[in-house]
């Protein structure tokens, strides 16, 4: 019998062949930068997706990168991590850290120096044992958010708050995040907040916002480009180091004076295990302290809009968590019992990624959508395009907590945190965050909003709405 003829192998195509929008490097960054596409850089993503198909390369400045929108990409990209997966560095927060010769923390360390710190951090951080430790810290400030509200409410005549939530949240995540790390109050939700702290949210907040622009430039530009930008940067960076510095000597102080007895805080464990040296601890408790604010506030404002707009889930959801906390039982039972809370909190994050991509150099020559791409490329997964994309996800615009809790296969569709060994270390502490203070709040009261229309974002090197929504909230007797 006539062998069959093989099935020629598809050849997959050159890397040279990925389509691209322009080619220009330098040309595309000064557009960018005379048209100030910074604040739109998701939408500009998804318009060259659709414009382009699932894969397409962009140069900006000094970099060249392979953008990503499907989730089997996304999956075979994540393979080719390697053991010290590695994404886009951040030239001007590792500049500021020469300049004043401080230790780098996780975010910014490679190899094996990145290794050896996260696994020491990942035990009290981001394991489950040291999730269990910290959740009633959360579990107090929560409750207390939502009394500061109760606190509105009584002094107003009617029986509502309609209010503008942006800096209570910053307030609130700060507040909380501290407390888990450092085992101490604030007072951030005192009647007049502690003038220090709010500083602190303000330095944070002007940090990110001078870091876009600074972004695509190489390191011995970025002073001479932008004079004041560089200047106001390396201020935010002096003044986010000495207000964790204040923290830690805090802490360190009364350790030297005599070990607390119980739990009290992320950082006093690090201290207690004494497998890492003072000056990693607060290289690395200065990047939880700063990266806890506004990362987590954000995902909260944009669910408390959701909810409002849509009280059929809110509903849905006030009777998971009435249901739930019945039974006094232990915190971490209370959170397994909420899969439709855990779902909002996903859907919030596919609709609007704090993080606009997850990027990753591979390891090995990949092939991706039949193209070659070289062990080395830089390749980012476009959140925000993946999360409203049709080929994706059903009926993409609708806010419905119930897709992920179903038998649907959702692999490689929630990465909001990341992936593997490098994901978000601040994940459990960002999800105890929002779903206990989303409990107390929905245990309360009802949420609703005037304006049903879809809120405008912009990307800060944080997605945010570009005008914060009002939101009324009504006591549930
Ligand atoms: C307490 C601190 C903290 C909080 C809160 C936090 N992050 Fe992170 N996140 C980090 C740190 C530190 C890293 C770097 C981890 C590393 O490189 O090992 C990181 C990394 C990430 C990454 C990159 C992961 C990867 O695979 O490359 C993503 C995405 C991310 N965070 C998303 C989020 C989102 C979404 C939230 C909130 C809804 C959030 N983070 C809240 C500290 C935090
Ligand atoms: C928004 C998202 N960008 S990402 C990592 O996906 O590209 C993100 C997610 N998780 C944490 C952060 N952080 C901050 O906000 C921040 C501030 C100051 C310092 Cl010293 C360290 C940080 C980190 C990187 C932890 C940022």
């Amino acid at each position: 019998p006539a062998v069959a003829p093989k099935p020629p192998i598809s050849r997959a195509l050159p890397f040279e062949a990925i389509p691209r929008s322009s080619p220009n490097a330098w040309v595309n960054l000064y557009q960018f930068w005379r048209t100030n596409s910074f604040p739109n850089f998701h939408h500009i993503m998804q318009k060259n997706f659709q414009n382009l198909g699932p894969i397409y390369r962009e140069t900006l400045g000094t970099y060249d990168s392979v953008h990503l929108l499907l989730p089997r990409d996304a999956a075979v990209l994540f393979q080719t991590e390697g053991i010290f997966p590695r994404r886009m560095g951040i030239n001007s927060w590792i500049a500021h850290r020469t300049l004043r010769n401080h230790k780098c923390g996780v975010f910014l360390l490679n190899g094996e120096d990145w290794r050896s710190d996260r696994l020491i951090l990942n035990k009290e951080v981001i394991s489950p044992v040291g999730t269990r430790k910290f959740l009633p810290f959360l579990n107090t400030v929560a409750e207390d958010f939502a009394e500061s509200i109760h606190r509105l409410i009584r002094k107003n005549a009617r029986r509502s708050l309609t209010v503008d939530l942006y800096h209570d949240l910053f307030r609130f995540t700060l507040e909380a995040s501290s407390y888990a790390l450092y085992g101490q109050r604030l007072g951030l939700l005192d009647e007049n907040p502690n003038p220090e702290s709010q500083h602190f949210i303000d330095t944070v907040e002007t940090m990110l916002r001078t870091t876009l622009p600074l972004l695509f430039l190489p390191p011995g530009v970025m002073r001479w480009v932008n004079n004041k930008l560089w200047r106001d940067h390396m201020e935010a960076w002096d003044a986010i180091f000495k207000h964790a510095d204040k923290c830690i000597q805090n802490i360190y102080q009364e350790f030297c004076l005599g070990q607390p007895r119980k739990y009290s805080g992320i950082m006093a464990e690090l201290l207690l295990q004494e497998e890492m040296p003072l000056d990693s601890i607060k290289a690395n408790m200065t990047e939880l302290t700063a990266g806890s604010v506004d990362t987590t506030a954000m995902p909260l404002l944009f669910t408390l809009f959701e909810l409002a707009r849509n009280p059929q889930v809110q509903t849905a959801l006030r009777e998971e968590v009435k249901a739930a906390a019945v039974s006094t039982r232990e915190l971490s039972k209370v959170m397994n019992d909420m899969p439709l809370l855990k779902g909002a909190i996903k859907e919030t994050l596919r609709l609007y990624p704090v993080g606009i991509t997850v990027q990753r150099y591979p390891m090995r020559d990949v092939v991706l959508q039949n193209y070659c791409v070289p062990a080395g490329t830089l390749c980012q997964v476009g959140l925000y395009a993946m999360g409203r994309s049709p080929e994706v996800f059903r009926d993409p615009e609708r806010y419905d907590p119930s897709r992920w809790t179903g038998k649907e296969d959702n692999s490689f569709k929630a990465l909001a945190f990341g992936f593997g060994s490098r994901q978000c270390i601040g994940r459990r502490l960002a999800e105890a965050e929002m779903t206990l203070f989303l409990m107390h709040i929905l245990r309360n009261f009802k949420i609703d909003t005037v304006s049903k229309a879809d809120l405008k974002t912009v990307y800060g090197f944080i997605l945010m709405p570009e005008k914060p929504p009002l939101l009324t909230f009504r006591p549930i007797d």
